[in-house]
């Protein structure tokens, strides 16, 4: 069983992650993990602090000479904007100097859609600091790089993961469209919106300068897909061993995720059985199907096609024309409270549900095949689909997926 964690706050001095787990023999570079990382820090949209903060990664523990030993990974992420929070914060009791005051002031103007009032309801905080700190969504910089160990991982066994951005606000890319694959990933990324359809990204590109303009945010919904799973991860016999089930906890688990669907998701509601779901056909390879509709999972559990997981982002809760609010240090109606934010950080939540699936993908392998190094998970792949008769094997082309809302 592969089990994560991180701590860290979004101005403290770093972000830990650890992941435990991981067989031996898994390649893990340093420069998989920074790329990984560089690529969460793009897309249109983002606000100030990407441009000017790095990711300071180190590998703190279970890698040597870039292989995992099957002792817990850990990683530390420096904030190198440190220095200028160290006195707000500080862990140990200190003076705030004149120069740090303005920053340490007490956060009593709650932004609607953050974490800030119920949070300091919870806590017992009368500042939204304490709180922002660990709901920010810097923390996802610790799961994009413990994703990046399990895509590497994964594509021992040949498993590639894509995300991309089906729609930034109404600019949704037009249905039908073939979607990408690894080979297009450089492309997905060098695109300002990690949208594969070069039309919809001018289209989102001008949405999010329009929304700028009006002091106001976005959201958007992305997709990720998974090529070359074997079928069977997961399983239909109890409710949290279905693979659907921990794919959509995961990627609820992102900050500002409001929606999940697998494979057609809400649009399969619409349909009548005989065109919901995707017929099975033989061929001389095996089983195959000419549909995707199912995103690849029946039952709980992968049935071998591409898998297909969509999320949905609420826009971002700092407004820059600030929403109403109420002041919890007077009682008076204000505006909440706002100094710099994103406008859109759709791009950057496709980087970040690709670690998420990745992390489950690599769980559920874990489990199925188990192995206390990378050579004997993947000899179990392969006796288990060796075993499977060739009569009931699914072909790798089966449901090629296509673009859909
Ligand atoms: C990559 C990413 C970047 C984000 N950037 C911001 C931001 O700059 N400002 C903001 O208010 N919220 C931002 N958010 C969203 C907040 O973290 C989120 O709204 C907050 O945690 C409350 O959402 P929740 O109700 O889903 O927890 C971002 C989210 C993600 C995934
Ligand atoms: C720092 C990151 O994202 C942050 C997520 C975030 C939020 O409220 O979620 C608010 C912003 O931080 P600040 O309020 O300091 O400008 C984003 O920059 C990051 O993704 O690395």
């Amino acid at each position: 069983m592969l089990r994560w964690m991180t701590a860290g706050e979004s101005h403290g001095p770093e972000l830990i992650a650890v992941l435990e787990g991981l067989p031996a023999g898994v390649p893990v570079l340093m420069d998989d993990l920074q790329g990984d990382l560089a690529r969460r820090k793009l897309g249109y949209g983002r606000g100030s602090r990407m441009k000017f903060e790095q990711d300071e990664l180190h590998i703190s523990g279970g890698v040597i000479h870039g292989r995992s030993i099957g002792s817990p990974i850990a990683l530390r992420i420096g904030n190198t904007e440190w220095p200028k929070w160290q006195e707000v914060m500080n862990p140990e009791p200190v003076e705030v100097s004149d120069a740090s005051r303005g920053r340490s002031a007490p956060l009593t103007r709650p932004r609607p859609g953050h974490a800030d009032l119920v949070g300091m309801q919870k806590y017992g905080f009368d500042s939204a600091r304490p709180i922002l700190e660990r709901a920010s969504a810097r923390e996802t910089a610790a799961r994009v790089a413990l994703g990046a160990v399990a895509k590497s991982f994964l594509a021992e066994l040949g498993i590639e993961l894509v995300s991309h951005t089906l729609s930034i606000g109404p600019v949704r890319v037009p249905e039908g469209r073939p979607l990408p694959r690894l080979d297009d990933v450089e492309a997905l990324d060098a695109d300002p919106l990690r949208c594969f359809d070069a039309e919809t990204s001018a289209l989102m590109v001008a949405e999010v300068d329009d929304a700028k303009k009006a002091g106001d945010t976005l959201g958007g919904v992305v997709e990720v897909l998974a090529y070359n799973l074997p079928p069977g991860l997961g399983s239909h016999v109890q409710w949290d061993r279905r693979l659907d089930s921990q794919l959509a906890a995961a990627l609820m688990g992102i900050q500002a995720i409001k929606g999940v669907e697998v494979g057609d998701g809400f649009l399969t509601t619409t349909r009548r059985g005989s065109e919901a779901h995707d017929e099975l056909h033989r061929t001389a390879q095996g089983i195959s199907r000419d549909t995707d509709r199912a995103g690849g999972t029946e039952g709980g559990m992968s049935t071998g096609t591409v898998l297909r997981v969509r999320a949905g982002m609420k826009p971002i809760a700092t407004v820059p024309h600030a929403l109403a609010t109420v002041d919890v240090s007077t009682g008076e109606e204000a505006s909440a409270h706002h100094q710099r934010s994103d406008v859109c950080a759709v791009p950057a939540s496709g980087v970040v549900a690709e670690a998420m699936v990745a992390l489950v993908l690599a769980n559920a392998v874990l489990e199925k095949f188990g192995g206390d190094s990378i050579d004997e998970t993947s000899r179990n792949v392969d006796g288990y689909l060796a075993a499977i008769p060739e009569f009931l094997t699914t072909t790798a082309e089966s449901g090629v997926p296509a673009a859909r809302l």
